[in-house]
């Protein structure tokens, strides 16, 4: 029972969202992933599409604030219950709490319909049917949540786990920190880099609007598009066409600090899905060589079909670990970006389930990235840039592996950058982008000059 696709009504946007939310939980499934192969295997049509997309990332944004008025309700230990009737429980007091065209009765009596589908308990539906009622009295005045430690009052108000709240708050302070959580769970923007060798803006404008897709011109960011509203952006001809790709302002940010430029010859160590490799391209007139390594054969396939679909002939795909020596490479390259994996937690907005991941298993991360910054770095060119990001806010794996990378080379030295207003110039070689100040995913970006 459960599958998806197999015996859901068509239609049923809450029932994707619930099978998608308890997939992540007990699959380890990513939400945008999971949310949309289940969303194309039922067929949900654009609406529904998008009332299961803002349900399931809507909960996994209050997840902790959810089950704090559960909890409050509830006579069943919310750790106690099953998970497919306590993500039917959040899935309704999400609907009540935060989204106001749902009437209460739908809310509360989808959740019932979930629970005596998804629980073998014959007594799920009326848990399920009491608290819900009980929050929907009580939604004028919902428990307030205990102020005294700060920690924790941010950490269920924001859905952010303590440890990861409490890393913000030794980073920020109490003031900044709180944007930051808000932030994280706001919507972001879609951004679209135009391939400008392809079609310039305003063509891409006019072909969107065409196909009836909201965009805009990026407010500061040259040959960028922003979208709204949802949809399917893959099935538009005009990106079929590769006349687009999507990356965040921040990818954007990132190669324009590294100033490909044709002609050169690029190393992408950690490439894949390829969006910075095809940022370069553009940027270098699809003049001159990218090679675009991962280090899973399947993600390959993402680099080549992109490159592909974008027409971009300059780039090169490659399985290559970037932590093993190549000898051939040593000292081959105009430009190293090592986009290292990372917690990726400057990117909650896109993938709000991130924030769940368990700490542990993160601390070995600035160890990898110190070793993939350690071997990239010797296939630079005397002369040339290494250019280290990542989407994540933690310093450990940001500042500090840079830190101690320079400390180990001083054949090496940061070098300022000049990116568009309202970022500017970047006077120290290294830049954090948040989330809550510029807008764009949480990055960081350190611009290192190899000694001629
Ligand atoms: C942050 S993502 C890169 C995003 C990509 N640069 C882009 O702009 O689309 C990090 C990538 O590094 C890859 N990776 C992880 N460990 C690696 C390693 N040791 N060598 C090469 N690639 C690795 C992951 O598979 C993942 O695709």
């Amino acid at each position: 029972m459960g599958r998806v696709g197999e015996d859901i009504m068509a239609g049923n946007a809450r029932e994707v969202a619930l099978l998608t939310l308890s997939a992540c939980e007990k699959q380890g499934a990513w939400s945008d992933l999971a949310l949309k192969k289940n969303i194309h295997s039922v067929g949900l049509d654009g609406r529904d599409a998008a009332l299961a997309t803002r349900l399931c990332f809507g909960v996994l944004q209050n997840r902790m604030l959810l089950d704090f008025y559960i909890g409050k309700f509830s006579s069943v230990r919310v750790e106690r219950m099953e998970n497919r009737v306590l993500n039917a429980l959040r899935l309704g007091v999400y609907q009540m709490a935060f989204l106001t065209r749902i009437p209460v009765s739908a809310a509360v009596n989808e959740s019932v319909t979930l629970s005596r589908k998804y629980s073998k308990n014959p007594r799920s539906p009326g848990l399920v049917n009491g608290i819900l009622r009980a929050v929907s009295r009580n939604m004028d005045h919902l428990p307030l949540i205990e102020e005294k430690d700060p920690a924790r009052y941010l950490s269920i108000r924001y859905s952010h786990p303590l440890w990861l709240v409490r890393e913000f708050l030794d980073a920020l302070g109490e003031k900044e920190a709180e944007r930051l959580l808000a932030a994280d769970n706001s919507e972001p923007a879609t951004v679209a880099q135009i391939n400008i060798l392809r079609a310039s803006t305003l063509e891409v404008l006019n072909a969107l609007a065409a196909e009836a897709a909201d965009a805009a011109p990026h407010p500061w960011l040259p040959d960028c598009v922003t979208l709204t509203g949802g949809g399917d952006l893959e099935q538009l001809s005009v990106f079929r066409d590769g006349r687009f790709y999507i990356q965040d302002a921040a990818a954007r940010l990132a190669v324009m600090a590294a100033a490909p430029r044709p002609g050169m010859r690029v190393l992408d160590a950690c490439a894949a899905p390829g969006g910075k490799s095809f940022g370069t391209a553009i940027a270098m007139g699809d003049r001159g060589e990218v090679l675009s390594c991962d280090i899973h054969p399947h993600k390959k396939k993402l680099i080549d079909a992109g490159a592909q679909r974008l027409g971009l002939a300059c780039i090169r795909s490659a399985v290559q670990d970037a932590k093993s020596p190549c000898a051939q490479w040593v000292d081959a390259f105009d430009l190293v970006i090592a986009d290292v994996p990372c917690s990726g937690l400057g990117i909650i907005r896109k993938k709000p389930d991130i924030r769940y991941k368990e700490p542990g298993p993160l601390a070995g991360l600035p160890a990898v990235q110190r070793s993939i910054l350690e071997n990239v770095s010797a296939y630079v060119k005397p002369g040339g840039v290494l250019l280290y990001c990542t989407c994540t806010l933690l310093e450990r794996e940001n500042g500090d592996v840079v830190s101690w990378f320079l400390d180990a080379h001083p054949e090496y030295h940061t070098e300022p950058f000049e990116l568009p207003a309202p970022i500017g110039r970047a006077a120290e070689g290294r830049l954090t982008l948040w989330p809550h100040i510029h807008g764009t995913d949480g990055f960081y970006i350190a611009k290192l000059r190899r000694d001629l």
